[in-house]
């Protein structure tokens, strides 16, 4: 049976408090008022500043909460930067790690990001781990390679289907409005279903979100693509109205 869609929002950098609460109070009334309720689990993933003040919310309605980054020690002298445990702390249930933006501005290799992950799940957080391909690396003609090696390389130990989640966002497809297509997704899905066969616990169990470019228009078709278990959706997760449809998509 495939996993139950979650549909997770990655605010990046925005949202004042006062934004982020009003957005979250909209998707807690539509969820209150729909029939029927969306089939998927929903999680917001605010920035770190309204993190505790939305966490009471988001239990409230019954919506996952997820940092965007942690550090992969528990604590220290690591100025600026949040563990994964601090996240637990206040409420989360989440933390997206290896995400392309924290790779390519920050600089994050595999091996941070599997450190990254591997804190997640220590704090019994639900790690999301992101991969995805550059535009030059799919004009290659290696996409599926490039992405489960690097798939491969950021996996903690200890992966199960209750503890992590797989986001493949092609990094071309983040914030351009462009899309791959059905065929491409759905093959570079069954890549990462069939690599983490042998490799995670309940590899058919675990979700696959795909990121990039999702909207109300096109979120039918791209979590009707097998081995698509959900949604990592950034631009529309601002507009509650937007990613309140894209989570009514999932009947
Ligand atoms: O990076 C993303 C989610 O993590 C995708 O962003 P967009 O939905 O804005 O393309």
């Amino acid at each position: 049976m495939a996993p139950r869609p979650l549909i997770a929002g990655n605010w990046k950098m925005h949202m004042t408090l006062v934004e982020g609460a009003k957005l979250v109070d909209a998707l807690g009334m539509a969820l209150a008022e729909a029939t029927p309720k969306p089939a998927c689990d929903i999680a917001v993933c605010p920035p770190f500043t309204l993190l505790a003040p939305l966490s009471e919310a988001c239990q409230k309605y019954g919506f996952g909460l997820g940092g965007q980054d942690c550090h992969a020690e528990a604590k220290g002298a690591f100025t600026g930067d949040v563990a994964a445990g601090m996240l637990a702390d206040i409420g989360c249930t989440h933390v997206i790690v290896g995400h392309s933006e924290r790779r390519s501005l920050h600089e994050e290799s595999n091996a941070d990001v599997k450190a990254k992950a591997a804190a997640a799940l220590a704090a019994r957080l639900t790690a999301i781990l992101c991969v995805g391909e550059t535009e030059s690396e799919r004009d290659s003609g290696k996409a599926e390679e490039i992405v489960v090696a690097q798939l491969l390389a950021s996996l903690p130990d200890g992966a199960t289907a209750a503890n992590m989640v797989v986001a493949y966002e092609p990094v071309w497809a983040i914030g351009t409005g462009r899309t791959p297509t059905v065929a491409q997704v759905a093959a570079m899905h069954k890549a990462i279903r069939a690599a983490l066969d042998g490799k995670v616990g309940d590899p058919a169990g675990m979700r696959i979100l795909y990121g990039g470019s999702v909207k109300p228009g096109n979120a039918k078709e791209l979590l009707s693509v097998e081995n698509v278990d959900g949604a990592l959706v950034g631009g529309a997760s601002l507009v509650s109205a937007d990613f309140w449809a894209i989570c009514s998509t999932c009947a």
